[in-house]
């Protein structure tokens, strides 16, 4: 018998909606909390994790950026990075793009370059060691103003060649897209891609502002869509991509259960879906977990779950001739499991 999860682990993947502060497990937390003096909320990890039960986006978020107060320094950001990347290697992620949040950190003091510093030190080393490429993603925080926003790109201007896009995150009712329709514009005049969180806990209308008044190249989430056909048939006519996060959605209460995730009606609708981890330390697993519990849920064919990588490279910002050599991995290793 051919055992898909087996394949899925296997299959060369992108891995394209990582915040790479969801990526801090507890354990570490306590070894930067300690290396810092921090007293954090809990008495130990046992007790960190068990906190770690949502029942919305922004139950999660404000243990999220709580836990990023122990990322002070670049010895910080380089440790989280790493050991997310060591995790992504394991999972046969060849590809990565990484959002991270400068204003959780510049509020407390932390630089932009300090974090940058971090987190390319080991993206560097991966790319080294294991041929793992990526880009940066430097997101908003919607619930934030858009001149804060503002003030926050204007710092990133002496690092932008060390930036690759834009992204929007955070508490997503009542922040639509249209509060960044003029810092996007301005992201787009440096030319940088931009891609937003939309239809998450967000309506779909939410998802056509990121479209319309944002030019997102892809939208992150994006699963309220199937609540109006017109947009679903116009994403799949556009081929936007979805970074769509199964766990997540799961852990944050977006559905009750993983059997009623419509990721394999959209998938077969023809819309460019992903599987990805959002914030894989906060929602009990990295990006071959979400594979998994999908397969297992959704009762995905081999064929969807290659289906699912192929999209993740084609959705990705590598260019074509990179994408090409993915893809051609993703065909050997589909027909060497098709043969075993
Ligand atoms: N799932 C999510 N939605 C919105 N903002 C986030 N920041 C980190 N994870 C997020
Ligand atoms: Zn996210």
């Amino acid at each position: 018998m051919h055992d898909i999860a087996a394949l899925a682990r296997a299959l060369p993947k992108a891995e394209l909606h990582l915040h790479i502060e969801g990526t801090l497990e507890p354990e570490l937390a306590f070894e930067l909390a300690d290396r810092h003096g921090v007293t954090l909320a809990y008495p130990d990890v046992a007790a960190l994790r068990a906190a770690y039960d949502f029942d919305s986006l922004q139950s999660f978020l404000d243990l999220y950026y709580a836990g990023a107060d122990v990322l002070r320094d670049e010895a910080d950001f380089y440790a989280l990075t790493r050991a997310y990347l060591e995790r992504a290697h394991a999972d046969n992620v060849r590809h990565v793009e990484i959002f991270f949040d400068p204003q959780t950190h510049t509020a407390r003091g932390v630089s932009l370059p300090t974090m940058l510093a971090g987190m390319r030190r080991a993206l560097l080393e991966a790319e080294a060691r294991d041929g793992i490429s990526f880009r940066l993603i430097l997101s908003f925080l919607r619930h934030l103003s858009e001149a804060d926003a503002i003030a926050t790109l204007e710092l990133a201007r002496p690092f932008l060649h060390r930036i690759d896009g834009i992204g929007l995150d955070s508490s997503e009712r009542d922040h639509p897209p249209s509060k960044f329709q003029r810092v996007f514009a301005y992201c787009r005049e440096l030319g940088l891609p931009v891609v937003a969180h939309a239809g998450e806990e967000g309506p779909p209308d939410y998802i056509r502002e990121a479209l319309d008044l944002l030019n997102v190249s892809r939208i992150d989430h994006g699963v309220r869509c199937a609540e109006d056909p017109a947009l679903m048939a116009r994403l799949a006519r556009e081929q936007t991509p979805l970074t769509v996060c199964p766990l997540s959605n799961l852990k944050l209460r977006v559905v009750d259960d993983l059997r009623e995730h419509n990721l394999a009606r959209l998938l077969d609708a023809g819309l460019k879906v992903t599987i990805n981890s959002d914030d894989p330390a906060y929602f009990g697993g990295y990006v071959n977990d979400n594979y998994v519990a999908c397969i297992e849920a959704l009762k995905l064919s081999a064929g969807q779950v290659v289906r699912l990588a192929k999209n993740s490279i084609e959705a990705s910002w590598l260019d074509v001739d990179a994408q090409a050599r993915l893809l051609a991995d993703i065909d050997r290793v589909y027909a060497d499991w098709q043969a075993a």
